[in-house]
């Protein structure tokens, strides 16, 4: 069930109406519903009942905000973590650290030493040399640091090459051949419980062919590993599974993924763990906007928004497809470029798209905005960065303050010798 619906002509984040929300905090405003958030994290976890013991630790770096982590932890949900940052927003939100995990192919040693002091569940290792670096700072702190190594199955996931992580030349995880080598090197360091694999082939993914390849040859490697006496009681399954950017657009259910994973890792005797982030917080946000003026020329009309693409970059980044709807619609169509008000050409969300009729003034959404959204978000041409808000029934609440040029100035100096 959709959270954000037309009720009584006007579009609804539940039961609080957007024109409420761009009243009171202004737009472009990025808004998510708990009651999604709670549905998606529910309907996931269900998806995975076959699975006897598991671990789903939402992808951080999907959507970081303290309020989203916290109904996420509320679920059960761990983190899975690529920065000491999101790793301290997932604590700050009150995930156990038992339940983080910490993938990432750049740790610096700053951040490996604020993991092992947290006490962190779980270390994806993507290479021998992380490894090796992680076990001396264990060992310095007298303890045996939890790891998965990390595993590229080079498989093609078969989604845009920006977000394609699998893939033989993709800088993550280590090649799955020399992977039997790594993991025997690596699990004879004092300083390191190397105790299982991790793999994670991409973002948006629109078939579970390629996730099945990928998790079909980890099987072979549990079983390659297992019998020279390794002991793989931990697998990491990553994220990946894409959903519906347009309206009618079909993928896999959770419930398609869970069965597939059911059957590939059935025998696997291993603690499963899951690091969805897109499946649960994408459809679960909008970014709401108004529209600054609808300027008329020789081509479709130019529908400038106040959203621009230091907001919302996946269009910009990756030419992605947001659904813009009207949150008053009418009954009239029109055809037009939809764009930002950044001085690029790129800042364009789309291209000759059929939308409702909109005039200076009005507001609009841009849909499946909740993963990858503010996240991304920048302050270039000094727009600041963009506000969120959390809606909950017919409550809601700022959980991310409007941050504005000015703010940002102040951590800025002008060096005294310049004057
Ligand atoms: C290691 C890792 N885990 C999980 C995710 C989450 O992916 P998604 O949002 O597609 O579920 C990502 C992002 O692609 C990732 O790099
Ligand atoms: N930022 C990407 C997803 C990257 C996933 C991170 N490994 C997107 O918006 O689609």
């Amino acid at each position: 069930m959709d959270h954000f619906v037309i009720k009584d002509g006007i579009m609804h984040a539940e039961d609080v109406p957007l024109p409420a929300i761009a009243e009171a905090v202004g737009t472009p405003v990025y808004v998510y519903s708990r009651a999604t958030l709670e549905r998606h994290a529910r309907v996931f976890r269900e998806a995975l009942d076959a699975v006897p013991e598991k671990l789903i630790a939402f992808a951080v770096k999907a959507n970081p905000n303290l309020a989203v982590l916290r109904v996420l932890g509320a679920q059960g949900f761990g983190a899975d973590v690529v920065s000491a940052g999101e790793m301290r927003r997932a604590l700050k939100a009150g995930i156990e650290p038992e339940k983080i995990v910490f993938s990432g192919v750049g740790k610096t040693a700053v951040e490996l030493e604020a993991a092992l002091d947290s006490g962190i569940g779980q270390f994806n290792i993507e290479s021998e040399e992380e490894g090796i670096e992680l076990a001396a700072l264990a060992v310095q702190r007298g303890i045996a640091a939890s790891c998965a190594l990390r595993v590229n199955p080079d498989v093609d996931a078969g989604t845009h090459d920006k977000i394609s992580t699998g893939k033989a030349d993709n800088k993550f995880g280590v090649p799955i051949s020399e992977a039997e080598r790594i993991f025997t090197a690596l699990a004879k360091l004092e300083g390191m419980n190397l105790r299982g694999l991790a793999v994670h082939i991409g973002s948006q993914l629109a078939d579970l062919a390629p996730l099945e390849r990928a998790f079909g040859r980890l099987g072979t490697l549990i079983d390659t590993l297992r019998k020279q006496g390794h002991a793989i009681t931990h697998v990491d399954l990553g994220g990946g599974l894409g959903v519906p950017y347009r309206k009618g657009e079909e993928l896999p259910s959770p419930a398609e993924y869970g069965a597939m994973v059911a059957h590939v890792t059935r025998g696997w005797d291993a603690k499963l763990i899951f690091e969805p982030g897109r499946v649960i917080a994408g459809n679960a946000g909008v970014l709401l906007t108004r529209v600054v003026r609808v300027k008329r020329g020789i081509s479709d009309p130019f529908v400038i928004v106040d959203a621009a693409m230091n907001d919302l970059a996946r269009p910009a980044l990756y030419g992605a497809w947001h659904d813009f709807e009207a949150v008053e619609p009418g009954t009239e169509r029109m055809i037009a470029n939809i764009v930002g008000p950044i001085c690029e050409t790129g800042d364009t969300f789309a291209t000759g798209r059929e939308c409702d009729a909109l005039e200076a003034g009005a507001l609009a959404v841009f849909r499946t905005a909740g993963a990858y959204g503010a996240t991304m978000a920048s302050s270039y041409n000094s727009r600041g960065f963009v506000a969120e808000v959390l809606v909950d029934g017919d409550r809601f609440a700022v959980v991310a303050d409007r941050i504005d040029a000015g703010a940002i100035m102040d951590a800025e100096r002008v060096p005294e010798w310049l004057d």
